[in-house]
């Protein structure tokens, strides 16, 4: 799986890795480039327009510049506006700088007009990794002006302004799209800095994950291309019973619905058998909306080992039994999910909390989150906690939203990159927990449901929003599941 390295590790892989291939950084630096210039021939919205490449002082300048050389020879117009006098630029800068077909126009900033037409693409490569501290004087002022374009911006690896790790102090570029190189700068990931970055393209530049590793801090980036290698695989002879028998707890009076949403998931997803255990007075409510789903009576929750997974919380309400609760959390041996309601419930009685089986998952969004381990003020302490909460309890933590996070017990993070914003939606929780509850039960372990189940989750939404858009309710969710493994290509 695809690393996360941190900012301030990236020059010593950088001359790690050309040392081991016996490479220039020149050479890694025109990988980045010819990997960047394939990424903008792919995208129709910006052929044969004009380009306008605004390159700083360091390396990241420099990729600016190898990119204005390789799209000069595509026929583009493109324009190159420098910062600094070249010979006070990094060592890779000055070579491709020599090495600029006339036809490239460069400015000095300070000559500049800003005269850029509507149908222009800005390229901004004036601050990469490498930016220590919040923009000021001649960069400030460009940033800014170039944020009131309305034309495509593109950010080379990083919009500028942001720092690789931390968060944006003052002003950064608005890119549309961040073209970012070998894997995703971590910051990229927070809230915090969406309206900067538009949409991110990780572009390879030959650098191997087990190279990357070397250099990692245990946060690693899950794509579509690490999933087949962490699914089972069932034959002809698999009967229901291989596909796990789950039970989902929750559906209060008039919260049957999430309860609907849960267990259709997770038959959708695989599963053999699912049962739900629900408000009495609403059983007959999921018995018509699924009737492939079995309904619970309290007697069978007496044996609970025959179930393969447990997922508690769709529409549970908070006027639950605790007793109920708590021996449930007790009596269970194996890993359970727990979402809403059942996290609402934990955090207003934290004490429950040690009850938890090893290795359970719990799904909170960003507010639940808060519930449970109290206020943070940005998504830096967010990730902190969630850590640290995961590592203290020996539980999965997956904080769901845009790039919904993963936090295992052993302290590892893992972003998930499917997904889009048109899955904010009434039941899209509940249908996560259908899923992740649904992996468990035919036998994945803990982190590969949890896993699989973010990443399965976010491409049916994804596949749901193609035609959907702003429309896409929780069910369309569930009707794409099946396509996300046809999309996958697995059985
Ligand atoms: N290894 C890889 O994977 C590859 C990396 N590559 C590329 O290299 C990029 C990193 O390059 P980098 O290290 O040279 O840093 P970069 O961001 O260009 O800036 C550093 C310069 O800015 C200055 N400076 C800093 N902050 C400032 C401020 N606020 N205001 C003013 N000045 C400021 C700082 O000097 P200082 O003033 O601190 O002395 C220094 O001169 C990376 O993002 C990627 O694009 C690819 O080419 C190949 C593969
Ligand atoms: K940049």
């Amino acid at each position: 799986m695809l690393s996360i390295i941190p900012g301030n590790k990236v020059s010593e892989l950088d001359s790690s890795y050309i040392l081991d291939q016996g490479i220039t950084s020149w050479d890694l630096m025109e990988r980045a480039a010819i990997s960047f210039c394939s990424w903008f021939k792919g995208r129709k919205n910006f052929e044969d327009k004009p380009v306008f490449i605004f390159s700083g002082p360091g390396n990241n300048g420099g990729d600016g510049v190898a990119i204005a050389r390789i799209l000069a020879a595509f026929h583009l117009e493109v324009n190159l506006i420098v910062f600094d006098a070249i010979d006070h630029c990094s060592k890779d800068f000055q070579i491709n700088y020599k090495k600029l077909p006339s036809t490239v126009k460069v400015f000095k900033i300070e000559d500049f007009d800003f005269r850029i037409d509507v149908h222009a693409v800005i390229i901004d490569g004036i601050f990469g990794v490498g930016i220590n501290r919040p923009l000021e004087g001649k960069f400030k002022e460009a940033i800014d002006r170039l944020n009131t374009f309305d034309c495509q911006k593109i950010a080379i690896d990083i919009p500028s302004g942001i720092p690789a790790d931390g968060l944006l102090q003052g002003s950064a570029f608005r890119a549309d799209y961040t073209v970012t190189f070998q894997f995703p700068k971590l910051s990229l990931l927070f809230p915090e800095h969406g309206e900067y970055t538009g949409e991110i393209f990780v572009a390879d530049i030959g650098i191997q994950d087990n190279f990357l590793e070397k250099f990692a801090s245990g946060k690693y980036f899950i794509q579509q291309r690490d999933m087949r290698p962490l699914h089972k695989t069932f034959h002809k002879f698999s009967h229901k019973g291989d596909f796990g028998k789950v039970l989902l707890i929750g559906g209060s009076k008039g919260k049957v619905g999430a309860m609907v949403l849960a267990s259709t998931a997770a038959l959708r997803t695989g599963s053999g058998l699912v049962h739900g255990f629900i408000d009495e007075s609403e059983r007959i409510i999921l018995q018509t909306a699924a009737p492939e789903v079995m309904v619970a009576f309290k007697e069978e929750l007496e044996n609970l080992a025959k179930f393969d997974a447990i997922g508690i919380g769709p529409g549970w309400g908070l006027n639950v039994d605790l007793k109920f609760y708590e021996s449930l959390l007790k009596n269970y041996k194996k890993p359970i999910v727990i979402d809403a309601d059942g996290i609402n419930l934990l955090a207003s009685h934290p004490d429950l909390i040690q009850n938890i089986p090893q290795g359970s998952i719990l799904t909170p969004h960003i507010k639940e989150f808060e519930r449970l381990t109290g206020n943070v003020s940005n998504h830096v302490e967010r990730l902190q906690k969630a850590k640290d909460f995961a590592v203290e309890y020996g539980l999965f933590l997956v904080l769901k939203g845009a790039y919904t996070s993963i936090s295992c017990p052993d302290g590892k993070q893992f972003f998930n990159s499917s997904g889009n914003q048109y899955m904010a939606t009434a039941g899209s929780g509940d249908v996560l927990t259908g899923m992740i509850t649904s992996f468990l039960g035919q036998g994945y372990t803990p982190l590969n449901a949890t896993i699989c189940g973010v990443f399965h989750h976010g491409l049916a939404g994804e596949l749901a929003s193609f035609e959907n858009k702003r429309g896409t309710i929780a069910s369309d969710i569930i009707k794409c599941i099946p396509k996300t493994y046809l999309e996958l290509g697995i059985d």
